[in-house]
């Protein structure tokens, strides 16, 4: 039975490479793919890893009808026997449901890659309607770690390192700490209530309160 599964966790936990590893072992047997992403961070058409690959792909736009597309590319004479979808949190919930009508009424698989909840630990929308229509939702089992060595399993948006909370939900970016610019930095649940960054961590390390009081 085809499947709609959703594929998530933290930034940087690997979610585009296992879509290019699915694609590849796919494609090495024949079959070719649709592979739908949004704001990559390589531009505008592209489904990219931080290991360094790169596919190209279907830029979805605002309001684009996903199943319509697909229809539209099978009458003309296309091929498509599986659907890839990455950057799956910038879909909008109608997209998701577009998706899960491609697996239903037009029997392919679909796999979606996205992170679940945004920089203030909330669902994005079109994660929480995968969440709610994926036949399987799979949590990828190679961990990003927090600056504590835990699990990482939030995702914290800093600028200078510091954590922030407030902003605009979508803000495109990568796991970096430049001075200004805004940045990503994936954190544990217990210091991103405390939002304490790898940065503001090794500040308070080094700050006059917490280094012993010399003794008289
Ligand atoms: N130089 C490297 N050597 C080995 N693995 C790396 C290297 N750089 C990144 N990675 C791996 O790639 C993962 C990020 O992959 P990516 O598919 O871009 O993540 P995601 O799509 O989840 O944000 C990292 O968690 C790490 O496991
Ligand atoms: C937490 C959070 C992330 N984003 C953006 C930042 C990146 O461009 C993508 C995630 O990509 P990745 O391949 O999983 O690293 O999402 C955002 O816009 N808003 C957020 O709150």
């Amino acid at each position: 039975m085809p499947e709609l599964v959703f594929f998530c966790g933290t930034m940087d936990c690997g979610k585009s490479t296992l879509a290019l590893q699915i694609e590849h072992n796919r494609s090495a047997r024949g079959l070719q793919g649709m592979i739908f992403s949004r704001d990559d961070r390589a531009g505008e058409g592209k489904l990219s890893s931080r290991l360094g690959l790169v596919t190209d792909a279907v830029e979805v736009g605002d309001g684009q009808d996903l199943y319509g597309y697909l229809v539209d590319h099978l009458s003309q004479g296309g091929r498509a026997d599986y659907v890839i979808a990455d950057e799956a949190q910038f879909l909008a919930p109608e997209q998701i449901d577009q998706l899960a009508r491609v697996v239903d009424d037009l029997s392919l698989d679909v796999y979606a890659f996205g992170i679940t909840t945004d920089f203030r630990s909330k669902l994005f929308p079109g994660s929480q309607r995968l969440v709610e229509l994926a036949d399987r939702v799979e949590v990828l089992q190679v961990e990003a770690l927090c600056w504590c060595g835990a699990r990482a399993t939030h995702n914290a948006r800093t600028i200078g390192g510091v954590m922030v909370v407030e902003g605009a939900q979508v803000v495109v970016g990568d796991v970096t700490h430049s001075a200004d610019e805004v940045g990503y930095e994936v954190l544990c649940r217990r210091h991103h209530r405390r939002r304490m960054t790898s940065a503001s961590a090794r500040a308070g390390a080094l700050s006059p309160d917490v280094l012993p009081i010399a003794s008289a």
